[in-house]
């Protein structure tokens, strides 16, 4: 960092450049444009499993008609990728998870959906056996345990299907160990080289999570915790070890989630690996500032606010519930 050089007051007053729009517009150091958000939505099968989630108030869950009208929506603000998540028919979740790779799966279908009506939107999709897991985890559970060398095979098997429907960028979120390796040469071996990999780096077990769970149909069914596969929020230096694991396993991006609570790991990603770096404003960061927002405790500047400080931190991109109002807003 260069060591900014003052001169003693009066010949300093930083209030200088602060007096007029015009002059603080001059001296405004990040910027944030609709190319720097991705959206994320969720999609349902469920027959009346649209419409607002009470935890995420202003945020739907869409039919496979109203992904096509967010593509739309994305194109014509600018906003270069849609991020998709799936609320998958409950009676249909096994403990094999063998729906995460059919390729008629609800992600699957959406995935071929928003192509359909915009090819040139970039379609990014959630790689873990969540919504498709009888028991709510990311990956396959034997005897309590979370086993690693299996779900990853069954994450690559997931990660083809969704090459083959027509993502361009998928999102790896189960946090395994080897996953990236895995997924890159399943993507390699199969002719879908071009396909980026955008790598949940750093995914901490949040409780920020709780209204995406909501979302997705996976409140109440998870046994346990995310503890032994996602990061213990006390840790810094373990970041730094995903991310540089993740990297070198053939990552394109990386991401560092929940986002606000986290920035000073943005900061040090973006330091140490200057590599396309993300971060996720989560369901839970939404519901605060929302819900804040909607009782007038808050101004709608914070969204603003908020989506500025992940560029101070080095941020390239947000996923973020606010992407289309932003957008919007920035036209
Ligand atoms: N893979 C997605 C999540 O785990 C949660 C995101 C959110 O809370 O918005």
């Amino acid at each position: 960092m260069p060591t900014p050089i003052i001169a003693p007051f009066p010949a300093t007053r930083l209030r200088r450049l602060r007096r007029t729009p015009a002059l603080r517009a001059l001296a405004t150091e990040v910027n944030l444009t609709p190319s720097n958000l991705i959206w994320p939505i969720f999609v349902t099968e469920i027959e009346g499993g649209e419409g607002e989630i009470p935890s995420m108030p202003g945020i739907e869950r869409l039919t496979l008609e109203g992904a096509k009208r967010a593509a739309d929506t994305a194109m014509r603000l600018g906003i270069p990728a849609i991020c998709i998540f799936p609320h998958s028919d409950p009676d249909q979740k096994t403990e094999t998870c063998e729906r995460a790779w059919d390729p008629d799966n609800i992600g699957n279908r959406a995935i071929r959906a928003i192509k359909e009506v915009a090819p040139e939107l970039a379609v990014m999709t959630d790689i873990a056996l969540d919504p498709y897991n009888a028991n709510g985890h990311d990956g396959i559970v034997r005897d309590g345990v979370i086993v690693n060398d299996e779900t990853v095979e069954a994450l690559a098997r997931m990660a083809l299907v969704q090459a083959e429907a027509g993502a361009d960028i998928l999102g790896p979120s189960d946090m395994m160990d080897g996953r990236i390796a895995a997924l890159r040469a399943m993507l390699e071996t199969n002719g879908h080289q071009d396909v980026a990999i955008l790598s949940y780096a750093a995914k901490y077990a949040s409780g920020f999570y709780g209204p995406f769970r909501d979302a997705v149909g996976a409140s109440g069914r998870l046994v346990g915790d995310k503890k032994t596969y996602q990061m213990n929020p006390a840790n810094r230096d373990e970041a730094m070890r995903c991310v540089a694991r993740d990297l070198a396993e053939g990552a394109d991006m990386v991401m560092v989630k929940p986002g606000m609570p986290y920035l000073d790991i943005c900061r040090m990603v973006k330091d140490q690996f200057a590599a396309p770096t993300y971060a996720y404003q989560v369901s839970g960061e939404y519901a605060m500032m929302e819900g804040a927002i909607r009782n007038g405790w808050l101004s709608r500047d914070v969204v603003m606010e908020s989506l500025l400080s992940f560029r101070r931190a080095g941020c390239d991109g947000i996923l973020t519930y606010y992407a289309p109002q932003v957008a919007e807003k920035l036209a």
